[in-house]
């Protein structure tokens, strides 16, 4: 199968009834098409479409190839100021976008984003720019949540090997937070067990809780926490209405600053020592070029892998996601 779902390119051609767009516009393409007839389509709800055709999901090919064909109204036009390697980071901001719209983050309140990968620091950067005063990184490998401080947390919290409650105590007073007795809002973008049970015990009476991150099917959940304290519980998968294009617009507006995620850009033959660059751990995005890009080279980055780092990596997410 083809991988790839976030993706930019040039328009090449379009359709006799396409005037949104012309031949030699640059767009950020939403990749996954749904068919626009079913009660979610039709309540304006399409992420949750059960026919929706989505890049690199089975059975349907992804979109790192040297063309793609789109229904005009999924691709954006790119604003003059934003690059296209910035219109390929707009699919995971858009992914950030929908999860921070569902946390309902108010000016001034405080938010807890559990996991510093991608997804977690767009996430911290969109509750940013939605006012958030407050923006607390958690996670298990330091170096991420160095750069998420660098990035957007106003405050980060390594999580230890205690028990949800003790992690949930220490983060609370660490990130100031006893007054109110917790936070406004926690957002879950590691998609692990402890991390989700740590949650619920940080989130204040009556906040909000945001399942983003994709783990196990089934985890143990303190649904009494829940209970009484009257917690709003939401899920959010992949972006719908009006998604992509603030992500647009927070980037082409300063907001956020999604150039500061890509640690460099590969030819397209070099796909491959990308994907396990990515997985040793120490870098965060790498972009890779279209077959018909003029990229000869790797810029900005070398993408030999350490073997020693890569197996470190996958024992402690695994560690993250199981314990
Ligand atoms: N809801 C959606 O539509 C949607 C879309 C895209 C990705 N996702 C999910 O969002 C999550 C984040 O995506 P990503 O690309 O940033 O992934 P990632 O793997 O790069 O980031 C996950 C982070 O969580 C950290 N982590 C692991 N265990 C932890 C714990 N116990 N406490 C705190 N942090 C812990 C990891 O160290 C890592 O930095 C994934 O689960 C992914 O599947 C969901
Ligand atoms: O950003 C979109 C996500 O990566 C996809 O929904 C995928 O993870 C699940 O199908």
């Amino acid at each position: 199968m083809v991988l790839g779902h976030e993706s930019a390119g040039t328009v090449v051609s379009v359709g006799n009834a396409v005037t949104s767009l012309k031949a030699g516009d640059r767009v950020a393409l939403e990749p996954g098409y749904p068919c626009r007839r079913c009660s979610p389509c039709l309540s304006g709800h399409y992420n949750l479409c059960p026919d929706m055709r989505f890049a690199a999901t089975p059975p349907y090919d992804g979109t790192l190839t040297g063309f793609w064909t789109a229904p005009s109204d999924f691709c954006y036009k790119l604003p003059e100021n934003v690059s296209l390697q910035e219109g390929a980071l707009i699919e995971p901001l858009a992914v950030a976008v929908h999860i921070t719209k569902q946390g309902n983050i108010q000016p001034g309140q405080s938010v807890v984003i559990m996991g510093a990968g991608p997804v977690g620091l767009l996430c911290g950067a969109v509750a940013k720019a939605y006012g958030a005063s407050k923006v607390i990184a958690v996670d298990i490998v330091q170096s991420k949540l160095d750069f998420a401080k660098s990035f957007t947390a106003t405050h980060t919290y390594l999580s230890q090997r205690v028990s949800p409650e003790e992690n949930a105590r220490n983060l609370i007073e660490a990130a100031d937070l006893v007054e109110n007795g917790g936070a406004d809002c926690v957002i879950d973008a590691s998609g692990a067990e402890p991390s989700i049970q740590a949650s619920l015990h940080i989130v204040r009476m009556g906040g909000t809780y945001v399942q983003g991150g994709m783990g196990k099917d089934n985890i143990t959940f303190p649904i009494m926490a829940l209970c009484l304290k009257e917690v709003t519980a939401k899920g959010s998968f992949r972006y719908g209405s009006g998604d992509y294009k603030l992500a647009i617009d927070l980037v082409a507006s300063g907001k956020v600053d999604v150039k500061k995620l890509v640690n460099g850009v590969v030819p397209f033959k070099k796909a491959e020592e990308a994907f396990q660059k990515v997985k040793e751990g120490q870098v965060i995005k790498i972009l890779i070029a279209g077959p018909n890009e003029k990229v000869e080279e790797s810029e900005g980055l070398d993408t030999s892998v350490d073997e020693k780092k890569l197996k470190e990596n996958e024992k402690a997410s695994a560690a993250g996601g199981c314990c």
